[in-house]
């Protein structure tokens, strides 16, 4: 089986700029990459004409939420799967706040099982650390790795013992596994939903302040230095996260470190107002100066990768008011024209540094293989149109949820086909 790729324009790292290419893909693995000035004969091959499109390798998002089993009103492994390809995105892990949550080796079956026969995008699984997330007894994590679960979290809520963590990072160790932590001190929190700042002084409400989520860093830092694993923190918000991963890093501790869109663009002095439970999300818009920090943080390398924690959530959820309703927002299909639009349109980042933290730096830090351009790689492609300019409406998505702050926003650098093993799985 092969496919050419013709005319697309593909990012030089070593030249910095975008040089036309035709693709040969045989057998779902990039076999021949040309300069689009030589002379291919594609036979009876079928080819993709991208036309001076952008061809990426195809975007990996290590922090989503499937909600499969147990929430399929919010979204499934099918509709997330497609709404995933749809943000050219050809690799995503998902969280085990599911229900049942993915603590149990049948479950991560069920997960790998139907991803694969879904056969859109390629799905990680990764396992609880705790039984059903509740922070009081250890998994089985020999028999979740075995079962195909690539790491462990509690993600939807920190683990608030020291020596729970400690002991799941001994273990996790033996294992070569890592540990990917959701940052949050509960005591720290009780029952506020936006960050102590602007915004919460200005309403009268509680607050969330940045040390709910930067002491659970500075705690698993120190564990992570004691234990030697692989530790991972999960959307980092806060200028206090980032300055203490940026310190475990320089001691060697083995810790990398992502960031959403939400918290590189967003802070509290956007959201609109105590109405819409759409910019209600964990953790919460931070300061501006939070902002600043983990877009420096970003590109100094302290934080490795974007994500998008997808977190989807039905319109009823959301419509119970900024108290009750549940935290989250949807990424996939807004993520990378929010980024090209914001950081590389106004020049502040090349095209190459957007598509790395998108690509190859989580293919590194997860050891991956996928996540490049290159001959003998696995075909996970995106092609994007990056003179393609549109609006933000919320409900033209693949997703079975719609809950999104950037509704209305005009955005440039649509994607407009993914493949994944050499299968086109979704085209404009
Ligand atoms: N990010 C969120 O606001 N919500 C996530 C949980 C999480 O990622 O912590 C969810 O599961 O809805
Ligand atoms: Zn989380
Ligand atoms: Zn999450």
């Amino acid at each position: 089986m092969s496919l050419w790729i013709k005319n697309g324009n593909v990012w030089n790292e070593g030249t910095k700029r975008l040089e036309s290419k035709h693709i040969r893909i045989e057998d779902g693995i990039i076999a021949e990459l040309l300069d689009s000035g030589a002379d291919v004969d594609t036979g009876s091959a079928d080819a993709v004409d991208a036309g001076g499109k952008l061809v990426s390798a195809g975007f990996i998002d290590m922090h989503v939420h499937l909600r499969d089993p147990g929430f399929e009103h919010k979204e499934d492994i099918i509709t997330g799967t497609r709404s995933a390809a749809k943000g050219g995105f050809t690799t995503i892990a998902c969280m085990p706040n599911t229900r049942p949550v993915i603590d149990k080796p049948e479950t991560v079956k069920y997960v790998v099982d139907k991803a694969k026969n879904a056969g859109i995008v390629k799905v990680l699984p990764y396992a609880a650390i705790t039984k059903n997330e509740l922070g009081r007894e250890l998994t089985d994590f020999a028999a979740l790795k075995e079962a195909g679960a690539i790491g462990f979290t509690d993600d939807g809520v920190g683990v608030q013992n020291a020596q729970m963590m400690k002991d799941a990072m001994a273990l996790a160790r033996s294992l070569d596994m890592p540990v990917i932590a959701h940052c949050e001190d509960d005591t720290l929190v009780e029952g506020a939903w936006a960050s102590e700042g602007e915004f919460s002084r200005k309403h009268g409400i509680k607050g969330i302040p940045n040390e709910s989520e930067a002491i659970h860093v500075g705690r698993d830092a120190l564990l992570a230095e004691a234990t030697g694993v692989h530790y991972h923190v999960c959307h980092v918000s806060t200028e206090q996260s980032v300055r203490l991963i940026r310190l475990a890093k320089s001691v060697g501790t083995k810790i990398t470190a992502e960031v959403c869109p939400h918290h590189l663009i967003l802070s509290d002095e956007n959201i609109p107002g105590l109405d819409d439970a759409n910019w209600k999300m964990n953790p919460p818009l931070r300061t501006p100066r939070d902002v600043q920090a983990v877009i420096e943080g970003l590109e100094d390398g302290t934080i490795d990768m974007i994500v998008t924690d997808h977190a989807p959530h039905s319109a009823e959820e959301k419509a119970r008011g900024v108290d009750l309703a549940p935290f989250g927002i949807v990424g996939f299909e807004t993520a990378f024209p929010l980024l090209y639009t914001k950081f590389v349109e106004t020049g502040r980042w090349s095209l190459g540094f957007l598509l790395e933290k998108m690509t190859k730096d989580p293919a590194r830090v997860f050891r991956l293989n996928t996540g490049r351009l290159e001959v003998g790689a696995p075909a996970d492609i995106t092609i994007v149109d990056l003179e393609s300019e549109r609006t933000v409406d919320p409900a033209d998505t693949l997703s079975k949820s719609s809950n999104t702050p950037f509704g209305g926003w005009q955005l440039k650098g649509w994607p407009v086909t993914t493949i994944v093993n050499g299968n086109i799985v979704w085209s404009e």
